[in-house]
């Protein structure tokens, strides 16, 4: 299974997922670069985190229209896995391809720390690999993590099973304590904390390895099973 990590300038993550990608789990991953048009090598794409094109305007705002965004959008309207970190999260959002927005923290302030999570959702192709209902740890490292969406999309978040994680204490005020959702069909994912920076015992926690775990396991197996119609 083949990762297209696209780099957008500005974006300060993507080495440390090809290094969870790579190095960890032993996977081929390219970092490609914005003005990429063709993913068709890949089976597989992950926007990292950071602060493409200086967060201008809104995180993500900008980031919507580089050339790779369009190929994102043909790659998921076929289905095939999509997932966004963070920033990658927001540009997603931007983009259109997972509904809500994400605004500024509550408290206005950047939050560096590492947050306990439930997986609520392990029936979709990026969590199988977790127990039902498990309580993880992930770092999150954001100004604007306070997923919003009005109350008529936060009921066909519920009505669909979309809402993949939950923040515990809720450290940025987002609506339902929303950390990752997926969109209807199941294929793309985005999320504010960081998997990529707990795949290793020596970054203090390795909670981040079921995501990718179960990437290259639903690969195997044919997606087909966890595709959400
Ligand atoms: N780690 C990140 O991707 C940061 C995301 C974003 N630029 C923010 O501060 O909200």
């Amino acid at each position: 299974m083949k990762f297209a990590i696209p780099v957008f300038p500005g974006s300060n993550c993507d080495y440390d997922l090809l290094n969870a990608l790579r190095d960890c789990l032993h996977t081929p991953a390219d970092l490609v670069p914005a003005t990429t048009t063709d993913l068709s090598g890949y089976d597989a794409v992950i926007l990292p985190g950071g602060f493409s094109y200086g967060d201008y305007l809104r995180s993500g705002a900008i980031a919507r229209f580089a050339p790779v965004m369009t190929a994102v959008k043909e790659f998921a309207n076929a289905g095939k896995p999509v997932m966004g970190i963070c920033n990658g999260f927001q540009i997603l959002t931007e983009a259109g391809l997972l509904p809500g927005a994400l605004q500024a923290n509550e408290s206005s302030k950047f939050i560096c720390q590492v947050s306990p999570l439930h997986v609520s959702n392990t029936q979709t192709r990026f969590t199988t690999a977790y127990a039902r209902h498990q309580d993880i740890k992930l770092p999150i490292a954001h100004g604007e993590g306070n997923y919003y969406c009005d109350a008529a999309t936060l009921a066909e978040l519920k009505a669909h099973n979309q809402i993949v994680f939950e923040y515990v204490d809720n450290p940025n005020g987002s609506v339902a304590n929303i950390a990752g959702i997926v969109n209807r069909r199941g294929n793309v994912l985005g999320m504010m904390p960081h998997p990529e920076r707990a795949v290793e015992t020596i970054l203090g926690s390795v909670d981040g390895l079921g995501i990718f775990d179960s990437l290259l396991m639903n690969h195997v197996q044919g997606d087909a099973h966890v595709e959400n119609r």
